[in-house]
């Protein structure tokens, strides 16, 4: 099928430049694709979610763009400059729940990335952490170790950590797919709030169609294996108070364009990927 994608409109330099980009595995002499010519832009401050299902390569190219996984083909740069290797400015959050070095607490483990990349000194970086583990809500957390906390606070300390390294993209692979429902949605509630308070640029993995129109501004569909871009959409008209016939009508639109054959209609506004 031909991929759709949104009107661009004219503005600034995306951050995040991924063109063309083909990711494989070589395992046991066999080569597995995960992705084939993947192209998106991501613009500062987007809440940009990769939605499709498993195994269409989502997590792969998160660990491209984290440079842990060299692209075959395509290129990926961020501000302008090209992705090769991991970096401190691309930082991640896992769905995993030992993401968290347990024998560190809460402030240890918020402190640990700005302590290794030499960014503050330990006063400041104690200053830092204490700030983001307030922001997440865990004040009263910081001396406590992973193993007494929920699944949903082990989250926002990773969240935490995360953000307090101030990254120029941070990159979420399902962080709440492990999570109940209840939890899930307050974390997606807690998420947005951060970002509304103080806006950064995300990246966004998930294959829940309504997760993806919660937490994204702009929603990338992909094919099932290997992921090929199937259509670009923006979906910043939904948010957590959305439900109702216009979000459930979205969704279904959104499952067609992933899953029917041949695919949903063109909606107006949306136009062929050249
Ligand atoms: N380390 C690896 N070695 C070999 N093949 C791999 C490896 N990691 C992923 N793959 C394969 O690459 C393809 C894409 O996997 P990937 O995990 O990126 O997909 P995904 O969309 O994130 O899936 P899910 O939603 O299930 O996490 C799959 O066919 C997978 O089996």
């Amino acid at each position: 099928m031909r991929p759709l994608r949104m009107v661009a409109p004219p503005g600034p330099e995306p951050l995040l430049r991924v063109r063309d980009v083909t990711l494989q595995y070589r395992s046991g002499g066999a080569t597995v694709q995960a992705t084939q010519g993947v192209s998106f832009d991501v613009f500062e401050g987007d809440r940009f979610v990769l939605l499709g299902p498993s195994g269409c390569g989502k997590s792969s190219l998160l660990k491209a763009i984290g440079g842990f996984l060299t692209p075959v083909a395509g290129s990926i740069e961020l501000d302008s400059r090209a992705v090769t290797q991991p970096g401190p400015d691309r930082m991640a959050v896992f769905q995993e729940f030992d993401q968290l070095p347990p024998w560190k607490t809460v402030l240890q483990n918020v402190m640990f990335p700005l302590l290794a990349a030499r960014r503050l000194a330990r006063t400041e970086a104690r200053e830092r952490a204490l700030h983001w583990i307030d922001r997440v809500g865990l004040a009263r957390c910081a001396d406590a170790y992973p193993h007494t906390l929920s699944g949903g606070m082990k989250q926002r300390v990773a969240i935490a950590r995360a953000l307090a390294m101030q990254p120029k993209v941070l990159l979420m692979d399902e962080p709440f797919a492990a999570l109940d429902a209840l939890t899930r949605r307050t974390m997606q509630e807690e998420l947005t709030k951060l970002w509304e308070e103080a806006p950064f640029t995300l990246l966004f993995v998930t294959h829940s169609i309504e997760e993806a129109l919660v937490v994204g501004n702009r929603i990338l569909l992909l094919s099932p294996h290997p992921g090929r871009v199937r259509a670009e959409l923006n979906s910043h008209q939904f948010g957590l108070a959305s439900g109702g016939a216009e979000f459930q009508a979205a969704a279904q639109r959104i499952h067609g364009l992933l899953f029917d054959e041949p695919p949903a209609a063109v909606a107006p506004g949306e136009r062929a990927i050249r």
